[in-house]
């Protein structure tokens, strides 16, 4: 027979996963979670998520309704699938969810936390911040003043292009590198000097978005169990401070060079940094002050943000019309019709390009690049679908999952742009990007909808409007196309899409 000590033990051992379950299940009795997996003690769910994150959630959502709360480590998080539960968040109770909780990894890299949009709470910083952003950087004037500037780089990157007509290209490569270079001239123009020093720059600030992208997707213990985030187990915090290290003497060089080109009286511009510079001299708004790493938290913004997001879109786009090449031709068919082929697609033509801006609307619906948005999180204890959401909680709403509810979207697998052509059926009401519909709503909704939208509506289907216009597509003999997602902060294509520009303009000047 065993000892008392042993069979105390033994004893324990048999009671102790029994009572573990109990008291999980109580606890989400007592607190009114709403259902979802069991998970296992300690770790929850976090042996069974799938690398596919938004698929995996709409899985859950299928089992468990419309919202789910799951245990990630000592964290219990919510998952909302349904568009009136998303309008309850981002509409109804849009102020008391309109904060974040900045994984480990996110306040790393950002210039000492809350210092940029996407990790500010709501409250005066978060406002200039955006008021910086949208309205005088980002909105129409903005936009319009810098119009030039994207020309040029849209120029380049048709020249490029041309050079390597008959070769396969990286279609999703190409796309970043002229998001990047738009969204970084947008920012500060031409201070950087030659066009090889800006080509370097670029190419400097594509390896370390795609790399923080890549760690800010990656699951971090840190943010499962933040009692173990001070040893930070698998050193993506000391990863991150190295990106951010490598950053600041790159926003140091640049900003450096436009101090001293304003000091000498060489400059008068009206880009992004000048804007910030300006108001980091006067020291913020007289509400709230605004320091040199608010400015390079905002240029980090722009960056990390602004441009997997475009291109990948585009990439997107273009996969999803090589696949279906009816639309293709039908997209060609209208450039032919508004601009021809003895001119380049200038940006003036955009507004008549209804068809093309169909495809991009069905492209988002399908692809939403963060297909779980940024996850909200309320400031104090609140409800959804009338269950207890307690202070802190990450909320995601799996916008991937709505934007294709069968019960709104005929074949909603199908790609099919003109389900967007307006109408009277159900799919032909006005869906546009200002999340006022919660059945589509890529950019988000309510407060914190995204900063970039004018800019990112713009770069779109400029871009796709280039490469039709421009080209030809093929795919290299004996390569198929893949549609298959890999999700990341900000969703991919599982494989590249690699394919063979030819011209299509009438004369090969127009490319120079
Ligand atoms: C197709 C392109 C893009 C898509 C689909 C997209 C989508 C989104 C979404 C879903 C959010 C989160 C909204 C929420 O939390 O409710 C967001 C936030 C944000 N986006 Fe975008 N975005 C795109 C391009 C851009 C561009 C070009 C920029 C800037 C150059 C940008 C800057 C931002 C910023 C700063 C935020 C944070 C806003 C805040 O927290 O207040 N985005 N975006």
């Amino acid at each position: 027979m065993a000892s008392p000590p042993a069979a105390n033990l033994l004893y324990a051992a048999l009671l102790l996963p029994p009572a573990l379950v109990y008291l999980v299940v109580k606890r989400r009795r007592s607190s009114r979670l709403p259902p979802g997996p069991m998970g296992l003690p300690l770790v929850g769910s976090l042996p069974f998520i799938d690398r596919n994150l938004h698929v995996y959630f709409a899985g859950l959502a299928a089992k468990h309704g419309p919202i789910l709360s799951i245990r990630l480590g000592s964290k219990v998080e919510f998952v909302v699938t349904s568009a009136e539960l998303a309008r309850e968040v981002l509409r109804d109770k849009d102020l008391a969810f309109a904060n974040r909780v900045m994984p480990d990894a996110g306040s790393a890299v950002s210039f000492g936390g809350e210092k940029n949009i996407v990790g500010s709470p709501v409250g005066p910083k978060w406002r200039l911040l955006r008021r910086v952003c949208v309205h005088d950087m980002l909105g129409p004037a903005g936009l319009e003043s810098v119009r030039g500037l994207r020309g040029r780089e849209f120029r380049s990157t048709l020249r490029y292009l041309h050079s390597r007509s008959g070769e396969p290209v990286d279609v999703g490569a190409q796309m970043f590198l002229n998001t990047m270079n738009v969204i970084t001239s947008t920012m500060w123009g031409g201070t950087i000097g030659s066009q090889g020093e800006r080509a370097a720059v670029g190419s400097e600030f594509r390896g370390l978005v795609a790399e923080i992208t890549e760690l800010l997707g990656s699951p971090n213990v840190s943010d499962f169990f933040p009692a173990l985030a001070p040893f930070d187990v698998q050193g993506i915090r000391r990863k991150m401070e190295g990106f951010k290290v490598r950053f600041d003497l790159l926003f140091d060089k640049i900003i450096q060079k436009r101090v001293e080109a304003d000091g000498g009286g060489e400059t008068v511009v009206t880009d992004m940094l000048e804007t910030m510079l300006k108001l980091e001299r006067e020291g913020g708004d007289g509400k709230t002050s605004f320091t040199m790493n608010n400015v390079k938290a905002l240029l980090l913004d722009m960056v990390v943000g602004g441009t997997e997001t475009t291109s990948n879109t585009v990439e997107w786009a273009m996969a999803e019309m090589m696949h279906n090449p009816q639309v293709l031709k039908r997209a060609q068919e209208e450039l032919d019709m508004v601009v021809g082929r003895d001119a380049v697609v200038e940006e003036s033509h955009l507004s008549e390009l209804h068809y093309l801006r169909m495809v991009i609307k069905e492209t988002l619906r399908l692809h939403p690049p963060l297909p779980l948005m940024v996850p909200h999180s309320p400031s104090a204890d609140s409800t959804v679908g009338g269950y207890h959401v307690p202070e802190g909680t990450r909320v995601f709403v799996n916008v991937w999952a709505i934007q294709r509810n069968p019960l709104v979207w005929n074949e909603p697998l199908e790609f099919n742009p003109e389900r967007f052509a307006e109408g009277d059926n159900v799919e032909g009401r006005k869906w546009d990007f200002m999340g006022n519909q919660f059945e589509y709503f890529p950019f988000g909704s309510g407060r914190r909808i995204c900063a970039g939208i004018a800019m990112a509506d713009k770069m779109t289907l400029y871009s796709v409007a280039m490469l039709l216009q421009a080209f030809h597509w093929k795919l290299p003999q004996g390569t198929q196309l893949d549609l298959s997602e890999k999700f990341g902060i900000v969703m991919k294509k599982a494989t590249p899409l690699v394919a063979i520009p030819t011209p299509r303009l009438s004369k090969p000047e127009l490319y120079y």
